[in-house]
This record gives structure tokens, C-alpha cells and sequence, in this order.
């Protein structure tokens, strides 16, 4: 009974033939049966194996081969075919038993070879069978493979696909590539140019500095030499004798500064008036009370009501100097002081005729509308003065802002005292004296020239500049000063102007602005006026007698007008910024001791020698406070924010800052008697305190301004206010060597060849941004150049040569 197995007819497919392996016992052992063996004789026992391999790799290839994607694949016939055939010869039914029981031994012997054979041919072919089930196996791996690669295939035909897409993004992006390359080479270009025109600044820069530098020496030297050499000797050097009056003190820079301070004295005059008076006043007002009414005013009332008349004062100040950037701009500096002065007579008349017209309220709004008039004299003053004042003297021209405002207080405490005007009839006089400052200066003004830089810079009438110029400097070579105008012009990109608004949100600005009201800060909340309004009660509480503090109260305000004639000088040449700090440091420290005078009192007070000791020690220190204040946070304040601008935001820096200033005053006014009733004894700490911070704030953030330009000053904003700048004179100064500067002096005076300055770089015909198209909005075409040979400079505005409104002609009559 054979079995036998069908093989499958996939075989014919196959390259390598089938393997047939033939295992037939009975042929190799048996001698006794040499029978012929037929193959489909099933007498004979026979084993065969046939095994059939499938050529997976060939299948595969020729799948592989076809590379249009068809429909699914059958799936491969699984490795080779085993066929075991076992035929039994014992099976025949037709042998004898004799035959069958030799046969029987014969069989056992031959079979059990056979079997030991069968047992070797199993174990070859399963060790053969396991080769070819690993064979199989890794046929299976190449099919799974096939799979993979199919959809790896496919797959990859989709990547083409993308491919394909991307390389024509990719030629799209090449094109873009392109057009960024020539943008980049047209910023290159813009980059060179932006370098070549910081350059021309560079120099340009170098140029304005070398020329400020021989106008200062020349004036030091001058003033060093004016006696001991003879003018041959100036002119053997190079230098005009002219050079020296053009930067001096000539007479109409003296006439219009003291006109002008007339303002300051207004100021101060007000401010200190209405002390000495109190009792008298209180007694008008009482009078009036029961006139009207015909009953009593309490005591309070009355208080109250003198305390609106001291008050109102200082919201009239708020006002008007708030108002005075405004005005500066609209009428200019000397046309809105000689509008101001309309006022100043207004306010004066009727605080002199309140008590003829018995009515305290005519008194209020006196005092209110004077207020306004020195609220607008203490912004219109400073800028009229720094604008004016050669750079050289800015110093010290701007300390007689202050100086006029001491001289008009202690006219105020002089005139005051009861042997003079401080009785009951007397105080009408002593307050209608405020007309005097107002008619002077409606006098003394309109012969003044108008500011050259609100001429130039805010009108641009550079005509009535140049004529105005030429009157302060009491010379016609002017171009110097005119150009440096031009300079700041230029910086400050033509602004002819800038609104509050403008200057609160400019990031540059913004930190100027900060100085200046923290140095108005500095100035009122150092506690001068607590000392000022209440030094009589100060001295008296520390011990003094009624008469001896009246004096000594007399006594502050000569003192204060002798330490602010003599910080004059200093103020150009030890400098603001330092002097500041001289003058906050000192006052701390007197402060410091004003508290130590108080606090002796009360644990010594039982001592009478402590109690003498300690009243000295306090007048000494009170005198000590304003000796520094005079110093430096007395006058430094008014001029700094001044300078602390160029021409465009000043008049709106002026106006916040100032208004700060009289908040500030009005606000210790009003605290200060609480504070002395709820610290007592410790009352000035707080302002010790304060000094301290002002202290610091000025050594950090405060930058010299002496010696510099207002371009100069721009600058070391416009450059982030670098510290290192901060207490620095003049850079250029430094930088050059001492033959340099000698060499500069004579040869920058002769008029320099057109070679020797700072070329304007030229644009390219075919500059990416056009011809002209340059972001220079607001300057015009460039004209002629200058007598002194600077690079043609770009007017800001079509000039009007004349006055035309009706004010204007009034006040700069041609
Ligand atoms: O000189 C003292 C006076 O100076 C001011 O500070 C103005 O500069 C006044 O507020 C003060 O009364």
C-alpha cells in the first residue's frame, strides 16, 4: 500500500530541476533477490524521498521585474514539496510459508538494515529537511520582504511624486533666493551709505567741537593775557581781538539779562512779601469782616483766610508756569515777558489798592494773578537766559536767575520789617511795590533782542538771528554761533517745536525730563522753604528772642544772596553737576544737625548753658543749610532744565518742570506745620532724608552740562545716557593733546579751505531709495555754504524774513 503524496505542478516553473532522492534498500543488501525492481511493483518495499524546491529567488526576480503595479500578487507556494514513499514487498499474498520463514530471518537481518539505514537516510533527510526549513525559512524572510519592498515600492513612488513638487518649490524658492541676494546687496549698499553719512557726522561732530574748543581757549587765554600782553602779541597768534568781545560780557548781553531777571526778582520780591506783614494783614481782613457783617472773625477764620492769600499765590504760579512753553513758542521769550508784565502790573495794582477798596478778595486775586505772572517769569526767564548766553558764560549768566530771585527776597524781608512797611498802613505799599519790577522791565525790554535761537530755530527768520546775534555779541562775525544753531537744527531734524504730549511719550527725551524735575524736586523738597517761611518760629522755638529772630531771619537772606553771588564763577568752571552735589551734601549734613539743635533742647533743655549753646548751634546750622543751598540747588535747577534740551522740546520741558517746581513749594507750605506739630523735634529728617536720595540720584544720573552745547547735551541722551559721559566736560577736549589744542587755535582761526572740512557724501544716481528720497523728511535743499566753509547746510523751512502779526511788530520792531 503505497502512500504517496501529490507534487504540485509549479514545479515545471522552476529553473533548478527537482531534486529527486532515491533511497531503494532492497538493491543494495540482498543477494538472495535479484529480482529486477519495478517501480510500480508494490511487492517491493521501497522508500522514496523526494523533496521539491521551489527557485524562490527566481519567482521573486521575475515579480520584482515588473514595475507597473499590478493586482495583488497570489500568494508564493510556500518552500518545497517532501515525498516519503515506504512501499512493502511482504505485502505480495501469494509466497509459500517455507519461503516465508527463510525469507522470515533473511527479512529480520535485511530489515534491520534496512531500518538502521532508514534510520541514517531520517536522519540525514531531517537534518536535511531542518537545512531546508531554514532554507524555507529565509524564502519566507525574501517573501515578506518582497511585501515590504512592494509597498516600500509604492511608497517610494509617491516619494517621487513629492520630489517631483518639492524641486519645484525648490526652483521657486532659488528664484526668491535670487531676489533676497539683490535686496541684500541694496541693504549692503544702504548699510555703506548710512556708515559714510556717520561719518560725515563723525566728522562734522569733530569739526563743531574743535571749533568750541578755540572759542573757549581763546577766551580763557584773553582773559589771562588782557594784562600782561600787548594785542600784537594776540594778533601775532592768530587771534581777533574781536573774538574776545564777541564771547564776552558786551553791553546788550548784560541789558538784556538784567531785564530779563527782573522777572526772577518779581519772583522772589512775592514769595517773601507776604511774611512779614501777617499780623498786619490778618488785621485788614478782620476789619473788613466787621464792616461787612458787622461781627467778630474768629481767630481761625482768620487764619484760614490769610493762608488762602498765601496760597493762592502758588496755584497762580502752577498756572502760569505750566502756560510759559506755550507762550514762549506763540510770542517768543522776550515778546510773552513783555505780555507777562501786563499782568504783573494787573496783579500789583490790586493787591496795593485792596485795602482802599476794602475787600480781602480783591487782596486773593492780586496775589492770584501775580502768582501767574511769576509762574510764566520762572519758565520764560531761565530759557530767554540760556539761549541767549554765549557758551562760555552759561553758567554763570543762568546763577543770576536765582541771584535776582534772593535780591527780590530780602528786598521783600528789608522793605517788610515795621520800621519800614511792615505796620497796618504800610502793607498795601509793601505789596504794590511789585508793580516797580513789572514797569521796569515793560521799559527796559523792548530795546532787548528777541532769543537768536527762537529766531532762527522756531521762526526761522534768520535775518532778525543774524541781527540779533550781532547785538549781543556786539560783533558782525556771528556765523560761528549761527552755525552752531544750524547744528542743533539739524540734530534735532528742523523740529521747529514739541508738544508736551510728544515730549512725555519720546523714549530720548524722557529721561531729560526725569532730571529736570527731579532736580526742581531737589531744589524744593531739600526743606529751603520750610526754613524760609518758618525761620522766625524755628529760631524762637530753638531759643532765640522774638527781635534776634527776626534779624537772623534777615540774616538768612543776605547770607543766601552773598553764596549765590559767589557760586557765579564757580558754575563754569568747577560745573553744575559737581557743584549740585556740593550743595545737596552739605545741606544734608546741617539738616542732620538742625535735628541734633532740637533734640539738645529737649534733654538739656533744663541746663541754661546748653540752652545758649544750643540756640548757636541752630542758628549755625540754619545758615550752614542755606549757605549750600545757595550753592548749588538754589540756582542749578532753573538753568539745567534749560540746558538740558535743545531748541525743539524746551519750552514743554520748561513748563512740566517749573510746574513741578511750584507744586512742590506749594506743598511743603502746606505740610510743613503739621509735620512740625506731628515730628516735632525730628521735623527735618524727612528732609535729610530726601537730600539723601537727591544726593545719589544726582551722582548717578545727572550729566555735566557745563562747557557743552546744547547738541553736545542731546546727545548723551540721544546715545542712552552713558554714565561715563556723565561728569565729563568736553570729550574732544580730553581726547586732543595739548600741542593740538594749541595748534587749533591759531590755525582754526583763519577760514578753513573747503578741503580741510567734512565732505557730505554723495549718493549714487541709482541709490535704492531714489535720488532725494533719503529719510530726511523734514530738511529742505542745501544752500550756499557758510562764510566759515562748513558743508552746505539744509535750511529747515522756507524763511520769513519779516514780522507780520501786529505783536510781532510790536515787540521786534525793525
Ligand atoms: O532762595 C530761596 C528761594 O528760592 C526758591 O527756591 C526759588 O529758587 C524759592 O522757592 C525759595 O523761596
Amino acid at each position: 500500500m503505497g502512500e504517496t503524496r501529490p507534487s504540485t505542478g509549479v514545479v515545471a516553473h522552476h529553473k533548478k530541476p527537482m531534486r529527486k532522492l532515491d533511497y531503494r534498500g532492497s538493491g543494495q543488501s540482498h543477494r538472495h533477490h535479484p529480482q529486477p525492481r519495478h517501480d510500480d511493483d508494490d511487492d517491493e518495499r521501497e522508500v522514496v524521498l523526494e523533496l521539491q524546491e521551489y527557485d524562490h529567488h527566481d519567482q521573486l526576480s521575475r515579480w520584482e521585474d515588473r514595475d507597473v503595479p499590478g493586482p495583488p500578487r497570489p500568494p508564493r507556494p510556500r518552500g518545497g514539496v517532501l515525498q516519503l514513499r515506504v512501499r512493502n514487498r511482504h505485502s505480495r499474498s501469494n509466497v509459500s510459508l517455507a519461503d516465508r520463514l527463510e525469507l522470515q530471518g533473511e527479512d529480520e537481518a535485511t530489515l534491520r538494515e534496512l531500518l538502521v539505514s532508514l534510520q541514517k537516510q531520517v536522519s540525514v533527510m531531517s537534518s536535511n529537511l531542518s537545512a531546508k526549513l531554514d532554507e524555507l525559512q529565509r524564502g519566507d524572510r525574501h517573501l515578506e520582504t518582497t511585501v515590504a519592498l512592494h509597498e516600500i515600492r509604492t511608497q517610494l513612488q509617491e516619494l517621487t511624486r513629492s520630489v517631483e513638487s518639492c524641486q519645484s518649490e525648490v526652483c521657486e524658492v532659488k528664484r526668491d533666493m535670487v531676489a533676497i541676494r539683490s535686496e541684500l546687496d541694496t541693504v549692503q549698499q544702504v548699510k555703506e551709505e548710512i556708515e559714510e553719512l556717520r561719518e560725515y557726522v563723525d566728522r562734522l561732530e569733530e569739526h563743531t567741537h574743535r571749533r568750541k574748543l578755540r572759542l573757549l581757549q581763546q577766551n580763557s587765554l584773553l582773559r589771562d593775557d588782557a594784562e600782561s600782553q600787548p594785542s600784537a602779541e594776540l594778533s601775532g597768534a592768530g587771534l581777533k581781538p574781536t573774538a574776545q568781545v564777541r564771547q564776552g560780557l558786551t553791553f546788550f548781553l548784560c541789558y538784556a539779562i538784567g531785564a530779563a531777571v527782573l522777572g526772577m526778582l518779581q519772583f522772589g520780591y512775592n514769595t517773601g512779601v507776604i511774611n512779614a506783614p501777617e499780623q498786619n494783614i490778618e488785621n485788614f481782613m478782620k476789619d473788613v469782616y466787621k464792616n461787612r457783617y458787622n461781627e467778630d472773625l474768629s481767630e481761625e477764620t482768620v487764619k484760614l483766610l490769610y493762608s488762602v492769600g498765601v496760597s493762592i499765590f502758588a496755584i497762580g504760579g502752577m498756572l502760569g508756569g505750566f502756560s510759559g512753553g506755550l507762550i514762549a513758542n506763540r510770542f517768543g521769550r522776550k515778546g510773552g515777558l513783555l505780555l507777562n508784565n501786563v499782568m504783573g502790573v494787573g496783579g500789583a495794582c490790586l493787591m496795593g489798592f485792596a485795602k482802599i477798596a476794602n475787600s480781602y478778595e480783591l487782596l486773593f486775586l492780586g496775589r492770584f494773578i501775580i502768582g501767574v505772572n511769576c509762574g510764566l517769569n520762572t519758565s520764560l526767564v531761565p530759557m530767554y537766559i540760556t539761549e541767549i548766553a554765549p557758551l562760555n558764560l552759561r553758567g554763570g549768566l543762568g546763577t543770576l536767575n536765582q541771584l535776582a530771585v534772593t535780591i527780590g527776597l530780602l528786598l521783600s524781608q528789608v522793605l517788610g520789617i515795621e520800621q519800614i512797611l511792615g505796620t497796618d498802613d504800610g502793607w498795601p505799599l509793601l505789596l504794590g511795590l511789585a508793580v516797580c519790577p513789572a514797569v521796569l522791565q515793560l521799559v527796559l525790554l523792548p530795546m532787548c533782542p528777541e532769543s537768536p535761537r527762537y529766531l532762527l530755530m522756531t521762526k526761522h527768520w534768520e535775518e532778525e538771528a543774524r541781527k540779533a546775534l550781532q547785538r549781543l555779541r556786539a560783533s558782525s562775525q556771528v556765523e560761528e554761533d549761527i552755525e552752531e544753531m544750524r547744528a542743533e537744527e539739524r540734530a534735532q531734524s528742523a523740529e521747529a517745536s514739541i508738544s508736551m504730549t510728544e515730549l512725555i511719550c519720546s523714549p530720548t527725551l524722557r529721561q531729560p525730563l526725569f532730571i529736570g524735575i527731579l532736580m526742581q524736586l531737589s531744589q524744593q523738597l531739600s526743606g529751603i522753604n520750610a526754613v524760609f517761611y518758618y525761620s522766625t518760629e524755628l529760631f524762637i522755638s530753638s531759643g532765640l528772642t522774638g527781635e534776634s529772630a527776626k534779624f537772623a531771619t534777615i540774616g538768612i537772606g543776605v547770607i543766601m544772596f552773598f553764596m549765590t553771588l559767589v557760586s557765579i564763577p564757580m558754575m563754569d568752571k568747577t560745573g553744575r553737576r559737581t557743584l549740585h552735589l556740593y550743595g545737596l551734601g552739605g545741606m544734608f549734613i546741617f539738616s542732620i544737625f538742625i535735628t541734633i539743635s532740637f533734640l539738645i533742647k529737649e534733654f538739656f533743655g533744663y541746663v541754661q548753658e546748653m540752652i545758649d549753646w544750643m540756640s548757636y548751634l541752630s542758628v549755625v546750622s540754619t545758615l550752614g543749610f542755606v549757605v549750600f543751598f545757595a550753592v548749588g540747588p538754589g540756582s542749578i535747577p532753573w538753568m539745567i532744565t534749560a540746558e538740558l534740551f535743545s531748541q525743539g522740546p524746551r519750552p514743554a520741558a520748561m513748563s512740566i518742570a517749573v510746574l513741578v517746581n511750584w507744586m512742590a513749594n506749594f506743598l511743603v507750605g502746606i505740610v510743613f506745620p503739621t509735620m512740625k506739630t506731628h515730628l516735632e523735634n525730628y521735623t527735618f529728617l524727612p528732609f535729610s532724608v530726601l537730600l539723601a536720595i537727591f544726593w545719589i540720584f544726582t551722582y548717578r544720573q545727572v550729566p555735566e552740562t557745563k562747557n557743552k552745547t546744547f547738541e553736545e547735551i542731546s546727545a548723551i541722551f540721544r546715545h542712552g545716557g552713558d554714565r561715563s559721559m556723565l561728569n565729563c566736560v568736553n570729550a574732544l577736549e580730553q581726547r586732543l593733546p595739548a600741542s593740538e589744542r594749541a595748534a587749533l587755535m591759531v590755525a582754526e582761526e583763519k577760514p578753513l579751505p573747503d578741503s580741510s572740512l567734512p565732505a557730505p557724501p554723495s549718493r549714487s544716481p541709482n541709490h535704492p531709495w531714489g535720488r532725494g528720497a533719503c529719510p530726511r523728511p523734514r530738511t529742505a535743499p542745501p544752500r550756499s555754504p557758510p562764510p566759515t566753509g562748513l558743508p552746505p547746510l539744509p535750511s529747515p523751512s522756507p524763511m520769513r524774513r519779516t514780522a507780520s502779526e501786529p505783536w510781532e511788530r510790536w515787540a521786534y520792531p525793525s
